[in-house]
């Protein structure tokens, strides 16, 4: 209908107009979620494979946005780690990121502010790098700056979204791996499961772009969730960009966060 295509021209439009800063402060900007689609891949842990979250246009401004800011990746502690061998860069608050940023806490229920979530972080691997198997929650034993993590900030990750920013055509290899989690059976799977994968090794979603992965840390009584637990599989040749969208359990302190800039109205 006439409606529909002036939709789409519309979100398409005012990012690629924008001021051409890459910054993504134009004025035109409109943040319109796209229609993405859920489907259950776990219920225990709680797994969910969502199409098409984030727009081609949001995916480019988060590439230009970030592309000065890659760092090489630390872990938990803020070490450096051959567990870890990609880059990872912050990206600040903006109109496209604030409207990223809606569409994760939306989600998760009426129950989640847009306030627990941590600053998006993106990843880069180039070939051979990879991130070996971890937790995304924090486990006070674990990590040397837990304390400071807990105390201060919003508690444990509750949840995180992986979402593929970036997949070169060349890419081989760079799927993400969840060993304690069973791969679904039916083959209308494979389109986004590397179903050739052997059982004993779970789950490995592979990095299509704009698709993205939901998944709860925690049980309902705080406690990190050990079937979490996966593995960012080595990019054998391409490149692969991802984000990490992780919410806490509570607000976190605007000091982390950032000053909100763009409240909502
Ligand atoms: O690269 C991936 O597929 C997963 C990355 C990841 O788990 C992380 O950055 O915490
Ligand atoms: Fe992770």
């Amino acid at each position: 209908s006439h409606e529909t295509h002036d939709e789409v021209t519309e979100a398409q439009t005012p990012i690629a107009t924008g001021n051409g800063d890459g910054n993504g402060d134009g004025d035109s900007f409109e943040c319109k979620h796209p229609p993405y689609t859920t489907q259950i891949v776990s219920s225990s842990p709680l797994l969910v494979y969502l199409k098409g979250f984030l727009t081609p246009e949001e995916r480019a401004h988060l590439r230009s946005a970030s592309r000065d800011a890659f760092r090489r990746s630390a872990i938990g502690g803020g070490s450096r780690s051959a567990q870890r061998t990609s880059s990872s860069a912050y990206i600040g608050r903006d109109p496209v990121v604030h409207c990223i940023e809606e569409r994760a806490a939306a989600f998760q229920g009426h129950d989640v502010s847009r306030a627990q979530l941590e600053p998006l972080q993106l990843v880069r691997y180039a070939p051979s790098e990879r991130y070996n198997l971890h937790t995304d929650w924090f486990s006070d034993k674990s990590d040397a700056d837990a304390g400071w993590k807990l105390a201060t900030n919003g508690g444990n990750r509750i949840s995180s979204f992986f979402s593929y920013v970036y997949v070169s055509s060349d890419t081989t290899g760079g799927g993400t791996n969840f060993p304690l989690i069973s791969a679904p059976k039916d083959e209308r799977w494979c389109d986004v499961v590397d179903c050739d994968e052997p059982w004993e090794r779970g789950v490995t979603f592979r990095p299509i772009e704009g698709n993205a992965i939901f998944w709860a840390n925690l049980y309902a009584d705080g406690s990190g969730d050990q079937r979490t637990l996966h593995a960012g599989l080595p990019v054998t040749s391409g490149d692969k960009i991802g984000i990490n969208i992780w919410t806490r359990q509570a607000m976190l302190a605007e000091e982390v966060r950032g000053v909100d800039e763009y409240p909502e109205v």
